[in-house]
């Protein structure tokens, strides 16, 4: 299956500021892009990537940098029947397995809800069905979906679902992940912090 992997690479994952500066946010946002395209290529995908700045990895790379709905909704006008994956680039625990279960689900559209009312990986086999990004975008591709006359599927995978947006998700990636993105923060000195409460992602000596 053709996917479709954006990546924000100008100011990525500014709400990691408070770990990681301009630079760091980009190279830990590309290590994550680099273990998506894996996944994919892993789980008989074949990825390209769309991104707001060039990017250097191992699938073709389209550059445009209008906002991320116009550019994914020109790629699903493509279609031309076929089917099409659009697969967030910050999905740091994302598995070959999981992945193939999205795209093996059967249903005019089948969505991966991201934590927080996001959708972080879509398959669309409908050429009325078109994507509204930000806010609790899950709401609004049921909707989409459900106004265009589409059969609509949700993957429940706690792989899926975890996008790293904020400095809680690191926790995520140190106690699940499997890829470069866990071996980049370990060298970047984030560990997990075991206090009284919640564990938390910390950065620095102990
Ligand atoms: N092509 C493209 N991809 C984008 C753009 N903005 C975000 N993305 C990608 O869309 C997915 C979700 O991104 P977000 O978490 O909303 O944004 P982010 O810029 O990575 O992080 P924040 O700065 O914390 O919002 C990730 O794969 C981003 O790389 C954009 O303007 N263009
Ligand atoms: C693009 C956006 O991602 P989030 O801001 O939820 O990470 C969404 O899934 O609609």
């Amino acid at each position: 299956m053709r996917v479709v992997v954006p990546f924000g690479g100008r100011t990525p994952k500014t709400r990691l500021a408070p770990f990681f500066d301009a630079d760091e946010r980009r190279e830990f946002a590309v290590s994550m892009l680099r273990d998506v395209l894996d996944a994919v290529r892993a789980a008989d995908g074949d990825p390209s990537v769309v991104a707001d700045a060039p990017v250097s990895v191992d699938a073709p790379v389209t550059v445009d940098d209008r906002p991320l709905t116009d550019v994914v909704g020109d790629e699903l006008d493509e279609l031309g029947g076929d089917p099409v994956a659009v697969v967030m680039a910050d999905l740091a625990l994302a598995t070959p397995a999981a992945l193939a279960r999205l795209f093996d689900t059967d249903a005019d559209v089948v969505a991966a809800p991201g934590l927080g009312g996001g959708t972080n990986a879509l398959v669309v086999r409908h050429p009325d069905f078109s994507v509204d990004y930000h806010g609790a975008s899950i709401l609004d591709h049921r909707r989409i979906a459900r106004d265009a006359g589409c059969s609509f599927a949700e993957v429940d995978s706690m792989r899926l679902a975890v996008d790293v947006d904020e400095p809680s998700d690191l926790v995520e990636v140190l106690v699940h992940g499997e890829g470069r993105a866990r071996e980049w923060l370990v060298d970047a000195g984030v560990r997990l912090e075991r206090g009284s409460g919640r564990v938390e992602a910390v950065r620095g000596r102990r």
